[in-house]
């Protein structure tokens, strides 16, 4: 049995989580954790969830390392904000808990901290901006088409929901990283985040970022590749977060198998290129 603890336990993507795992055979909800001081604290978190009682009270993320030891959790799955998301994995991982992270908006020195404090405690780890499977080939499908259309100017449009904090989304931004690696680009340099007012023609190297908020929007991605003439339009719609969801437990039951002191990606989990 997989002893699971989740942060954001209250959150779209937290209590989605937790339903699911209560509908697993081998794995277990053992912990839940909200914000600090949470108005949650003392709820069950399967009830909060909306998937029956579990026996698991919701704690706030000041007790979040006795959380841990009490609960002898196996992995940590963290679906919150990045600020909250780097403290959380320094904690977990210091008490020698693996974690699953799909949190985005980090920076790259937040990320880089990350990667440092799984190898530092050598633990297993899973970070990933998008855990559906239909995006992690998106992703690698980029790969193979970037180098042929090399030409053309490339856009990335995302949409979510108007619930959404950070932009552009860490789908968008692995899209990005993606395409300026193929390219030789330095994703510093060639990132244009929206324009407006006289920001002149544009250059041949320039990768555009385009965000648009509304609505339920789940999770649209989109790369324009445009010629003279012609353009590809290559989009992957999200139409509901279990897709999200279900990468998740692929993810939580590949951490037994997988290498400690690195992070994995969702290729790895996958099994995909
Ligand atoms: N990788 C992937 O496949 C996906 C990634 N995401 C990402 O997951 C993150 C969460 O998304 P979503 O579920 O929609 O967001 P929500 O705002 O619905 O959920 C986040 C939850 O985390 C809580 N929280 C904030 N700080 C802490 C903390 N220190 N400890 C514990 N809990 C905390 C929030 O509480 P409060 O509201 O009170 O602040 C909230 O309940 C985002 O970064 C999003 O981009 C989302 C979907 C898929
Ligand atoms: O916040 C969301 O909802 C989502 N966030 C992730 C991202 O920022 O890419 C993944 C998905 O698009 C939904």
């Amino acid at each position: 049995m997989i002893k699971v603890a989740v942060t954001g336990a209250a959150g779209r993507m937290g209590s989605g989580i937790i339903r699911k795992i209560t509908q697993q055979d081998d794995m277990e909800v053992v912990a839940a954790i909200e914000i600090p001081n949470s108005p949650l604290a003392g709820v069950d978190a399967g009830i909060q969830a909306g998937a029956g009682e579990l026996g698991v009270k919701i704690v706030g993320a000041e007790k979040l390392e006795e959380t841990l030891k009490e609960s002898e959790a196996d992995v940590l799955v963290d679906f919150t904000i990045a600020h909250a998301a780097v403290e959380t994995v320094k904690k977990a991982t210091a008490c020698g808990v693996n974690v699953v992270v799909g949190t985005t908006g980090f920076t790259d020195e937040q990320m880089a901290e990350n990667i440092k404090n799984v190898k530092d405690n050598d633990v297993k780890a899973v970070i990933s901006s998008n855990m559906s499977i239909g995006v992690n080939v998106f992703f690698n499908t980029l790969k193979k088409l970037t180098p042929i259309l090399n030409d053309f100017d490339i856009e990335i449009i995302e949409a979510h929901h108007n619930q959404k904090k950070d932009a552009p989304s860490g789908t968008a931004m692995t899209a990005f990283e993606v395409i300026a690696n193929e390219l030789d680009r330095d994703p510093e340099e060639v990132g244009v985040y929206g324009r407006q007012g006289m920001v002149g023609k544009r250059t041949k190297e320039e990768i555009g970022l385009h965000a648009i908020r509304g609505g339920d929007i789940v999770g649209d991605h989109t790369v324009m590749f445009v010629g003279d003439g012609e353009r590809i339009e290559f989009t992957h719609r999200a139409h509901t977060r279990e897709v999200f969801i279900a990468g998740v437990i692929r993810a939580i039951r590949y951490i037994p198998d997988a290498e400690s002191g690195i992070v994995s990606s969702m290729n790895d989990v996958l099994g995909l290129e």
